[in-house]
């Protein structure tokens, strides 16, 4: 879709480092570990995406790499340093450096404020226009920027008065208003048509090869994985964890891990019922996912998995490790990697007599 440039490979260092993050919800009733050692690089004007299916803890991991969520351990750098220990006017330059939108606009945009208002707001209170009417130059600039044209006929309307479409770019123009070096995406294109989705991706795309702008782009759709990440790289999240990682064409065209592999089978389905069947179908021995208050021994994957090995996959938890050019946490697939990993074996049955 968009050009990957040699001024991105040269000028790409890691502008988000988020280092054996964890995440655990105390309810009354459980414990959640919803996401549990994650290590993730986001690089400079490079998309990341994170994949998965619902509950994986993908939003949770945006919210933490947005600053709006706390981790429980471990810890999320930008530009070098931990978000956590920066002092107030540190913690505000990387807020408006990383802009998160959320899957919903309608969640974000305040229904009483116009377009306008909606985006010279962030201009006047960060001081970046100096008056009036330079905020309204700017707004009806960035209106352009995500195609929001003639400017003049959106700035006055309200979120209501506007497409599905219209208000997830008025929410893009918004985190564009500060000028931001990483956007975090949280779903936003999986409540719109496919036409306006293809749009809309094709949009953001021309922001990160325009404006250099990073992506974490978070989605439950490998094909939006590989459409909008095709020069990037792509995470695998199953039960808060990295089950495959690396560029988005060696997971996407030779995925590894047998979960990626399931995922990609079901798409393209958009409908999560249908795609639950398809994943059964498709050589997962169950479409559940088990509950993270109770999370299987061994790989938690291991209850769905086609190729799991009893004695082995359900006793000793996988931990990712490199394979064909990317990372995966699958004993099988590293042990026919030939990862030194390999010489865990299945227990001999009871009474089996060894030969040699
Ligand atoms: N504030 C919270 N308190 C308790 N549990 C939570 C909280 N937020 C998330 N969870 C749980 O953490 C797990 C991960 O949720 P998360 O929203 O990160 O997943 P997700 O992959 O983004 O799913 P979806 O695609 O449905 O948004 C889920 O089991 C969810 O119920």
């Amino acid at each position: 879709m968009f050009e990957h440039t040699e001024h991105d490979a040269k000028s790409s260092h890691a502008l988000m480092e988020i280092s054996d993050v964890s995440k655990i919800f105390t309810t009354k009733h459980a414990t959640l570990p919803a996401v549990d050692g994650v290590n993730l690089t986001v690089n400079a004007g490079e998309v990341l995406c994170l994949v998965g299916e619902s509950g994986c803890g993908k939003t949770t991991t945006a919210r933490m790499a947005a600053g709006l969520s706390k981790p429980t351990a471990g810890t999320i750098s930008y530009d070098g340093q931990d978000i956590w220990s920066l002092d107030k006017a540190g913690f505000g330059n990387f807020r408006t450096a990383v802009q998160y939108v959320h899957q919903d606009p309608y969640a974000s945009l305040n229904p009483i404020r116009t377009v306008e208002a909606t985006l010279t707001a962030p201009l006047r209170k960060h001081g970046l226009a100096k008056n009036g009417k330079e905020a309204w130059e700017q707004a009806t600039q960035l209106l352009r920027r995500v195609n929001l044209t003639p400017p003049e006929n959106y700035l006055s309307k309200f979120p209501h008065q506007l497409s599905g479409g219209q208000r997830q770019r008025v929410a893009v123009a918004r985190a564009l208003s500060l000028d931001p070096k990483l956007i975090i995406a949280d779903e936003s294109t999986s409540m719109l048509d496919v036409s306006i989705r293809v749009a809309m991706l094709n949009m953001l795309g021309s922001l990160r090869d325009d404006l250099g702008v990073g992506f974490l782009f978070i989605t439950h759709d490998l094909a939006i994985a590989k459409y909008f990440g095709w020069q990037g790289r792509t995470a695998v999240m199953y039960l808060g964890k990295v089950v495959e990682y690396g560029p988005t064409p060696e997971v996407i065209n030779n995925p590894q891990h047998p979960y990626t592999r399931a995922l990609l089978d079901a798409v393209p389905e958009p409908d999560p019922d249908a795609a639950a069947r398809k994943l059964e179908g498709g050589g997962l021995k169950s479409a559940e996912i088990p509950s993270l208050a109770n999370l299987p021994s061994g790989c938690s994957f291991h209850p769905r998995c086609p190729i799991a090995e009893d004695g082995l996959c359900d006793v000793k938890e996988p931990a990712l490790a490199p394979v064909a050019r990317r990372s995966v946490s699958c004993h099988v697939v590293q042990r026919e990697d030939g990862h030194p990993g390999d010489r865990i074996r299945p227990p001999e049955p009871a009474g089996a007599t060894s030969t040699s």
